[in-house]
């Protein structure tokens, strides 16, 4: 038996959230289990937390640097988010959508807007909402890294972040993690399907229906 010779484009997983709903948490769920999706690791000004390793979560760089970046055309989208920088890197996504590999960014509002103008047709984008303001404010406690003014500051920005749920293709309540993750699971595997991603697909059904 041939293998189909369908292959397909990589596609561009953007998770959003207001900071503490639970998007870095299912991010590491669905990586771990999916041999084709890789994480786009960002480059930040903000200071690094303890446990997170440079070049892993982020390219922790200072200002200077990112500057430097930005000139140099290296970043796809970037915003300013909580007085810091964020932005992704243009080389790593290019090569593995070209690869047919897939990537997922967990990137603000900001940055999705600039991808949905840049790059729409690779573009999925999910919006994780938290199941109520109660249990956001205590996710962020539990998180435990930052310090309660930062806390504070992060609510305050919530309701503005969760303003622009109506700019994205799917919305997620994350209530119960396991739930959640099988929710992100399942846009990834349709999406994989999407006619529009599929290369050789002309071939392969003309080949299927000739004769001999
Ligand atoms: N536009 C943009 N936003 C980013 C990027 N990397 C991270 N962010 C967003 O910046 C915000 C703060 O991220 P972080 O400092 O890691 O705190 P978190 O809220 O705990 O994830 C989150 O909303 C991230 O999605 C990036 O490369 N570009
Ligand atoms: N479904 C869930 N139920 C309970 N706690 C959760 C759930 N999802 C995430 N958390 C917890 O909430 C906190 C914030 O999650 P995190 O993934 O860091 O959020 P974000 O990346 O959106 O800022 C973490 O302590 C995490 O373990």
């Amino acid at each position: 038996m041939g293998e189909s010779s369908i292959t397909r484009r990589g596609l561009m997983l953007v998770l959003s959230s207001p900071s503490g709903a639970g998007k870095t948490t299912i991010s590491r769920e669905i990586l771990k289990e999916d041999d084709n999706l890789i994480l786009s690791v960002s480059a930040t000004t903000r200071p690094k937390r303890p446990g997170e390793r440079h070049g892993v979560d982020y390219h922790f760089v200072n200002d200077a640097e990112f500057e430097a970046m930005v000139e140099k055309g290296e970043l796809l989208e970037h915003a300013r988010v909580f007085e810091r920088r964020y932005g992704t890197p243009r080389k790593p996504v290019e090569e593995a959508l070209n690869a047919g590999r897939d990537v997922l960014f967990d990137i603000d509002w900001q940055g999705t807007q600039q991808l949905s103008g840049k790059m729409p047709k690779d573009l999925v984008r999910v919006f994780i909402l938290p199941p109520s303001q109660e249990e956001l404010e205590r996710r962020l406690h539990t998180r435990a890294q930052d310090s309660t003014e930062v806390v504070k500051s992060r609510m305050a920005k919530a309701a503005d972040e969760m303003s622009h749920w109506d700019a994205y293709d799917y919305i997620i309540v994350n209530q119960q993690l396991e739930r959640s993750v099988e929710q992100v699971r399942a846009v990834l595997t349709a999406e994989r399907l999407r006619r529009e991603r599929l290369l050789g697909l002309e071939d392969f059904v003309h080949r299927l229906r000739t004769t001999g």
